[in-house]
């Protein structure tokens, strides 16, 4: 099996708006890949069928081959676009949460992460700010050893600076032969790290390939060509 995702025709609307028709997508293993659109379009709707957070009206979406449920859970490390953690929590408590619950969460790992980043493991989420707390939980999705880490928009709180040491931690942390796949709007930031990017629009895939092979082929950069594409 050479897709980690395969989505077979798949229908999502809620109530009678469609929001994502007839998709045919494979996303291959052991790829960083940009999920790239404007505001809805239909990348968190897309996220979360993979994620098994929402059924499909129709078609299939397969993880590894299989249908979303406990099992692909095991599989898939994933970061909402809004946050799941409680509040009252320590970032010590949360680490040993996730060490607990995760077989494949690594400690040390995190640990690192948590150095590097200043950050202060006997704070609350509650009283940290908005970058903080996306820089915890990007340390915990990172920290585990999946075959698919899903980012929904991971970085957008997040200062520049700390941006471009988050963006080296996923590629180094990240294993060869997992996949990585990232919604954002961050396109600059994003575009170096990434194999290949997809374009969704109103719930279509109107590009999808290798972002070297399309930067020479159109003569710029996935920002710019995103920019014109998407032109309001
Ligand atoms: N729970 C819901 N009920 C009804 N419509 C919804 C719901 N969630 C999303 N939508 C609609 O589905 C469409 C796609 O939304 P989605 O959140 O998937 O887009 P997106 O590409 O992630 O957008 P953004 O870049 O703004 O985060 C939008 O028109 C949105 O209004």
């Amino acid at each position: 099996m050479d897709n980690i995702v395969e989505i077979k025709n798949v229908y999502k609307s809620y109530s009678k708006k469609e929001v994502i028709s007839n998709m045919n997508l494979n996303i291959p293993k052991g790829k960083i890949v940009g999920l790239l659109g404007p505001n809805g379009s239909g990348k968190s709707t897309l996220i979360k069928l993979i994620n098994g957070l929402l059924q499909p009206n129709s078609g299939d979406v397969l993880i590894d081959g299989i249908k979303p449920s406990i099992e692909t859970k095991r599989i898939v490390s994933y970061l909402p676009e809004r946050t799941y953690l409680n509040d009252w929590m320590k970032v010590s408590d949360i680490l040993n949460f996730f060490n607990d619950f995760y077989d494949d969460f690594n400690m040390d790992k995190a640990m690192d992460m948590v150095k590097s980043l200043n950050i202060n493991i006997n704070e609350k989420l509650k009283t940290m700010s908005k970058g903080t707390k996306e820089k915890v939980q990007l340390i915990l999705v990172m920290s585990r050893h999946a075959k698919l880490y899903i980012l929904d928009e991971p970085i957008g709180g997040v200062d520049p600076a700390a941006r471009t040491y988050i963006l080296k931690t996923i590629i180094t942390n990240y294993c060869e032969d997992s996949t990585l796949l990232i919604a954002t709007h961050l396109i600059s930031e994003i575009e170096n790290i990434c194999d290949d990017v997809i374009f969704i629009s109103n719930g279509n895939i109107i590009l999808q390939g290798n972002v070297d092979e399309i930067r020479e082929e159109k003569g710029k950069s996935i920002d710019a060509l995103f920019r014109e594409e998407f032109k309001c």
